[in-house]
């Protein structure tokens, strides 16, 4: 079974604005709200590639609610322990440009966290965990070692899509693939990037921690894969960019889906890359047939 683990899940109100003014009245002339958090869009974008999967981590209240019903309604399996407060709802403004705000997250108290683990413990080598996102304030954030640490006992493979630290910390323990984008390679080595050369070196440095392999998304630049083995380019078609939210969990859940299916590194990556361009050019997470369209038209090419 392939599990999404996701600590601090969403609803994602996305608001698309004309001219927005900070400090005005602004009136939205159409608003969405998508079930969100990292492991949960990997979760929907590995459902619509009949990728089948459990999407796990904490949901709360009234949002959690929201977000079960929606995953249940997308024939996806849940399995989620649900504590007292409210699972957050993050905020995306489009307008002349994307605008995020993202909630901190509720409680998430000792018993839950434990129930949580416990769910992990259960998994074995045929297994795939991927954990994504930030963690709650009031979760430490060694979380993503311990999660590492239990794989490593019940040896199901381990995939991550976290910011700096979280990703860092996870490193020794050979996660499958990372993927950072540019600005989160940027943070974790303190570089502005300006080359392709330097991801590469950047990349080979997370490989030399422990990384199995790496993708850095570059939005719409497409992407670059990088293994011991071989270095990869995807780039991407030009298009009417609607709402990258979940772009990059697309990438990852194209990947998943592409190793699930046994494809070459280079189709898969190509996968990969069409499912986060696909989201782009969309007002949800993309759907099968949008990544149908989008994939002959991403190239990939050997660096
Ligand atoms: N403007 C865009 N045009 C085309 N594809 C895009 C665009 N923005 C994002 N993507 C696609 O989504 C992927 C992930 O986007 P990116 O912004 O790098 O990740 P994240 O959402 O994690 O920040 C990219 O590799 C690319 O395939
Ligand atoms: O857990 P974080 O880092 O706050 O991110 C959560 C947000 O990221 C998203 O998962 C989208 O992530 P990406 O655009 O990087 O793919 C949203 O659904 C959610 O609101």
């Amino acid at each position: 079974m392939i599990y999404t683990v996701t600590f601090n899940p969403s609803i994602d109100y996305v608001m698309f604005t004309e001219g927005f003014q900070v400090g005005g009245l602004n009136r939205a002339h159409m608003t969405n709200k998508f079930p969100g958090g990292k492991g949960i869009n990997v979760s929907r974008v590995l459902t619509s590639l009949h990728i089948e999967n459990t999407a796990t981590g904490f949901i709360g209240g009234f949002p959690g609610k929201f977000i079960k019903d929606e995953l249940i309604k997308a024939n996806i399996l849940t399995d989620f322990v649900e504590i007292e407060e409210d699972t957050r709802i993050n905020v995306k403004l489009k307008s002349d440009v994307e605008t995020e705000i993202n909630g901190p997250g509720p409680n998430i108290e000792t018993n839950h966290y434990e129930m949580f683990l416990n769910k992990l413990k259960n998994t074995n080598a045929f297994d795939t965990v991927i954990i994504a996102g930030s963690v709650p304030n009031t979760l430490n954030k060694s979380v993503y070692k311990e999660i590492a640490e239990i794989l490593k006992e019940t040896k199901a493979t381990l995939i991550v899509d976290a910011e700096k630290a979280l990703m860092k910390s996870i490193l020794p323990y050979n996660p499958k693939f990372v993927k950072p984008n540019k600005t989160e390679l940027e943070e974790i080595f303190g570089i502005e990037i300006k080359s392709d050369n330097q991801i590469i070196e950047c990349a080979q440095k997370l490989i030399d921690e422990g990384a199995q392999s790496v993708i850095v998304s570059l939005g719409g630049d497409g992407a670059i894969y990088v293994d011991s083995q071989i270095k990869l380019k995807a780039t991407v078609p030009q298009g009417e960019v609607i709402n990258t939210v979940g772009s990059g969990d697309s990438t990852v859940a194209g990947m998943v889906a592409g190793l699930e299916k046994q494809l070459n590194i280079e189709d898969a990556f190509k996968l990969a890359v069409s499912c986060g361009t696909a989201t782009a050019f969309n007002a949800d997470l993309a759907n099968k047939e949008d990544i149908d369209k989008i994939l002959p038209q991403v190239n990939v090419a050997i660096l």
